[in-house]
């Protein structure tokens, strides 16, 4: 199997949405201050989308996006990944889902300085047991994917902004995860740059893989195929 090619599903699975969100709703109580970030959130993710999710500050984009990664469980409501039930799994399940089916980019790259490009996309790979060969290849594979085969043995400290970020969407994809969430994966990024890792994202989600990427940027709105828009913890579709 080749990077891009998606996750190989159950034969009945296809025509199934990857996410299901079903009345959806997420409260934090801090020093009896009662947050509400979702409220009865009704949604569903095709496979293969592309999709981006905006709105204001504190909107509950994180919180959504937290939840869609199993780092977090809804308060109420049902979330389904696949066939894994999200809202009520052990935190052992939402760990090992974490681990095989969802790819991270975050805005700040969150590679470990101190460590080579191979090395950074090597560390996504530890959760998933494989051979030392198996493991090798997929770190090659990946870097050479995203166009960094040559920078291989680079610490993060020596390579661009868009390089470190495609570095940390080579650690992403190596897993071969079913959907890659991306929390503003362009902030830190200058035009240039910006459209580099936009073209790549793109690539992967032509190669089937599941896109669910929250931006405040418009740029990277218009090349989604599906456009959210998440408000006082209400989500609305603008696509047009
Ligand atoms: N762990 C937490 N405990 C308490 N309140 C929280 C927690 N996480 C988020 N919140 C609150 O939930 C609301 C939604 O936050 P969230 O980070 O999801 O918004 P956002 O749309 O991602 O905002 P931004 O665009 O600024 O990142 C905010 O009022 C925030 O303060």
């Amino acid at each position: 199997m080749t990077m891009t090619e998606p996750h190989i599903d159950a034969p009945n699975e296809p025509t199934t949405p990857l996410y299901r969100l079903a009345d959806v709703s997420k409260t934090y109580t801090q020093k009896k201050r009662v947050v509400k970030p979702l409220v009865g959130v009704d949604l569903e993710i095709a496979r293969g989308d592309f999709v981006t999710i905006q709105g204001p500050t504190g909107g509950g984009k994180s919180t959504l996006l937290q939840l869609l990664g199993a780092l977090d469980r809804p308060t109420s409501g049902r979330l389904t990944l696949g066939d894994t039930d999200l809202a009520a799994a052990s935190n052992a399940a939402l760990g090992s889902a974490r681990a095989r089916e969802i790819g991270f980019v975050f805005q700040g790259f969150n590679l470990i300085p101190t460590l080579t490009a191979s090395e950074n996309v090597d560390m996504g790979l530890e959760p998933l047991g494989l051979a030392d060969a198996e493991r090798r290849a997929r770190v090659a594979e990946a870097l050479a994917h995203v166009g960094l085969a040559d920078r291989a043995d680079h610490r993060p400290g020596e390579l661009s902004g868009g390089q470190q970020q495609r570095v940390a969407i080579a650690r992403a994809i190596a897993k071969r995860p079913r959907v890659l969430l991306a929390d503003e994966p362009t902030g830190n990024l200058d035009e240039s740059m910006r459209d580099e890792i936009l073209d790549l994202l793109q690539a992967l989600n032509d190669g089937g893989l599941t896109l669910i990427v929250v931006t405040h940027d418009s740029a990277v709105a218009r090349r989604a195929s599906r456009r959210l828009r998440l408000e006082k913890g209400t989500i609305r579709d603008i696509t047009r």
